[in-house]
């Protein structure tokens, strides 16, 4: 909040603003000095006395309205949420002067009624329209950012921070992990080059998507290594599960006649076991199935 007001109060900040920015802070200024002068001058000032408290709450109100214009004009909007809410501001400012001026001289009715309530009135109006369209712009961005954080960019389906995030949450126990590695993926990238490598990773990476339905979850862990969240113990579906997987991985065409293969590690969840332990006896599994001639699942007991 202090950092916020000193950047606003920071005449520097002026220069650097674009030039919509400045003309609409150009606006707010000027009119309130001529609209001040002209009405200290030409209006007759009140013969009662003064009315203080009236004088500082109009006068803190309009200092929120300027404070959030200010805030307005240093932010980083989309176009029309900028437009409609520095639109909106300038005009409830307006009003707001007008209003905090009537404590100090007699206005004409036509400036105390009409011109005052047509400003704020079509100011609030504005503003509002203008959070509205802030708040979309922020919704589109929040979606984006977590498209990025949780989606793998080369496979496009969730990473690894998503999986573990998505264990974590749901809270179905006990739950079966799997590690799907692909197997001898050095010697595709050394014999074919990367980029077939990487066609691989896609193709694999969308096959298996298919399958992972409903609260299962496939995710991108790292390299050529996938993870797998199925939320249930039925081992027997389980294996049938993973069977389907070996087999979807061999219809995988490399090049010269040579298909993929997959291995792949099963951890069942005993008791109220960690997630990351469960991860570390499907990595166990894992390993156990690469030892014993990949292409094939294994369970840790
Ligand atoms: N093309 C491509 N290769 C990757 C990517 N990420 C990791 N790799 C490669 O994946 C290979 C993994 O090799 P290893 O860990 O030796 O595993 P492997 O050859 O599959 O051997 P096993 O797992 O024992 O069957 C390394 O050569 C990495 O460079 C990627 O995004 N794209």
């Amino acid at each position: 909040m202090i950092k916020t007001i000193k950047q606003i109060l920071n005449p520097f900040n002026f220069v650097k603003m674009g030039w919509l920015n400045k003309i609409f802070t150009l606006i707010l200024l000027v009119y309130t000095i001529a609209f001040s002068t002209y009405s200290l001058i030409y209006f007759p000032p009140l013969q009662v006395q003064s009315n203080l408290y009236g004088f500082t709450t109009d006068f803190i109100n309009l200092m929120v309205i300027v404070f959030l214009f200010l805030m307005v004009q240093c932010s980083g909007l989309s176009k029309l949420a900028y437009l409609f809410s520095s639109a909106g501001l300038l005009f409830w400012a307006m009003g707001n002067i007008a209003d905090v001026i009537d404590e100090l001289v007699v206005q004409p009715y036509w400036v105390s009624v009409y011109f005052e309530d047509l400003f704020r009135t079509s100011g609030m109006l504005l503003t509002s329209y203008g959070l509205f369209k802030t708040m979309r712009f922020m919704q589109s961005i929040h979606n984006k950012l977590f498209l990025e954080l949780t989606i793998d960019d080369l496979t496009k389906v969730s990473n690894r921070r998503y999986f573990y995030q998505h264990a974590k949450n749901i809270s179905v126990s006990p739950y079966t992990i799997l590690i799907i590695d692909i197997d001898h993926f050095k010697s595709i990238n050394d014999d074919f080059g990367h980029d077939m490598g990487d066609k691989i990773l896609k193709e694999l990476a969308g096959k298996f998507n298919s399958l992972f339905l409903d609260q299962n979850v496939f995710s991108r862990l790292g390299g050529e290594e996938f993870g797998g969240y199925l939320p249930t113990s039925n081992m027997a579906e389980v294996a049938n599960f993973t069977q389907q997987l070996i087999s979807l991985a061999q219809t995988i065409h490399i090049k010269n006649n040579r298909f993929l293969t997959v291995s792949i590690g099963v951890a069942l969840q005993k008791n109220d076991e960690l997630l990351d332990q469960v991860m570390k006896r499907a990595d166990l599994a894992l390993y156990t199935a690469k030892k014993n001639g990949r292409n094939r699942v294994e369970i840790h007991s």
